[in-house]
C-alpha cells in the first residue's frame, strides 16, 4: 500500500508493539524497513519514554554491524520508524537451518559483535539484548545488531525460552546476593560469550527449566561439547575486555 512517498511491500515481523514491512521510498528507490507503531499501545504499554530514549540513541549510532535508524514520521495513530533493510534476514533462522556454525563462521559473526560492542559502549550504549533473534544479516551476510526492545517477533517458530529470556543474564544479574551494578559494559561480554557457544554448538548454554538455568547461570555450570576447538572454549569461558576478544588467537586464526 501507499504510505506517503513510501510503497509499503510484505510484512518483516511483527510483534507486541508493531509490525516491520518491506518499503520503497518511492523517489529514489531506496528500500528500507518499516515498523509501523501504534500510539494507542505505546501509551497503553507505558513506553512512550522508552521509545523517545530509543528515537535518541539510535538517530546517533552509525556502525556497519548496528542495524542503522534513519528516522520517523506520524500520523493522527502511528508511529513509523524508518529501518535499515537487512537483505538475509534473521540469524536466527540461518542457526536453525545450520543447526550449528562453523568455528570459522562463528568466529567472523563473533569478531563483527565485539566491534558492533565496542562502538556501543564508546557511546556508553549498552545491554543490547544480544541474542541471535535480534542479529540480522546484511546483503553480503555481514552481522547487524537490532535492539528489538518490543519483542518484535518474526512469524518464525520462535523459541518461547528465548522471549523474557533468562539463557543471556549473567550470574550477577540471576543471583540478586552479587548486587553488582547490573546494567554495565560487563553484562554485554558475558552475553557475547552465551552467543558464541549458540552459534558453535547449536544450543544456549544454560537451556533449562528457568529455576533450573537461574541455579546453572549462578553456578557457572555450563558443559562444552568435545567438537568445540580448545581455544573456541577457552574464549567462551574468560569474560575478557572487548579489545582482548579480537586479539584472541580463535578470533585471530579466523579472521585474517
Ligand atoms: C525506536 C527505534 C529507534 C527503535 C528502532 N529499532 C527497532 O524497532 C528494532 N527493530 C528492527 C526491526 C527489524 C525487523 C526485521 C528487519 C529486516 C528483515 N529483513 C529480512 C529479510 C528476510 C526475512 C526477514 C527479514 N527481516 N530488515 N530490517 C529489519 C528490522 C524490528 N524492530
Amino acid at each position: 500500500f501507499q504510505l506517503g512517498m513510501f510503497e509499503v511491500g510484505r510484512s518483516l515481523g511483527k510483534g507486541k508493539f508493531g509490525r516491520v514491512y518491506l518499503a520503497r521510498e518511492r523517489q529514489t528507490g531506496f528500500i528500507c524497513a518499516l515498523k509501523v507503531l501504534h500510539k494507542n499501545e505505546i501509551v497503553q504499554g507505558r513506553v512512550e519514554k522508552q521509545v523517545c530514549r530509543e528515537i535518541e540513541i539510535q538517530s546517533n549510532l552509525r556502525h556497519p554491524n548496528v542495524l542503522r535508524f534513519y528516522g520517523y514520521f506520524y500520523d493522527s495513530k502511528r508511529i513509523f520508524l524508518i529501518l535499515e533493510y537487512a537483505a538475509k534476514g534473521e540469524l536466527y533462522k540461518h542457526l536453525q537451518k545450520a543447526r550449528r556454525f562453523s568455528e570459522s563462521r562463528a568466529a567472523q559473526y563473533i569478531a563483527q559483535m565485539t566491534s558492533a560492542l565496542r562502538y556501543l559502549h564508546s557511546k556508553r550504549v549498552i545491554h543490547r539484548d544480544i541474542k541471535p533473534e535480534n542479529i540480522l544479516l546484511g546483503r553480503h551476510g555481514e552481522l547487524k545488531m537490532a535492539d528489538f526492545g518490543w519483542s518484535v517477533h518474526a512469524p518464525s517458530g520462535r523459541r518461547i525460552t528465548k522471549c523474557g529470556t533468562l539463557d543471556y543474564l549473567p550470574p550477577e544479574m540471576v543471583d540478586p546476593r552479587r548486587c553488582q551494578n547490573p546494567y554495565d559494559e560487563k553484562i554485554d561480554l558475558w552475553s557475547l560469550g552465551v552467543l558464541m557457544y549458540e552459534l558453535l554448538v547449536g544450543s544456549a548454554p544454560f537451556e533449562d527449566t528457568p529455576s533450573m538455568t537461574q541455579k546453572r547461570i549462578a553456578r557457572g555450570d555450563m558443559k562444552i561439547p568435545s567438537f568445540v576447538s580448545s581455544e573456541a572454549k577457552d574464549l567462551i569461558r574468560k569474560r575478557i575486555p572487548l579489545e582482548k576478544v579480537q586479539q584472541h588467537p580463535w578470533i585471530m586464526k579466523h579472521c585474517l
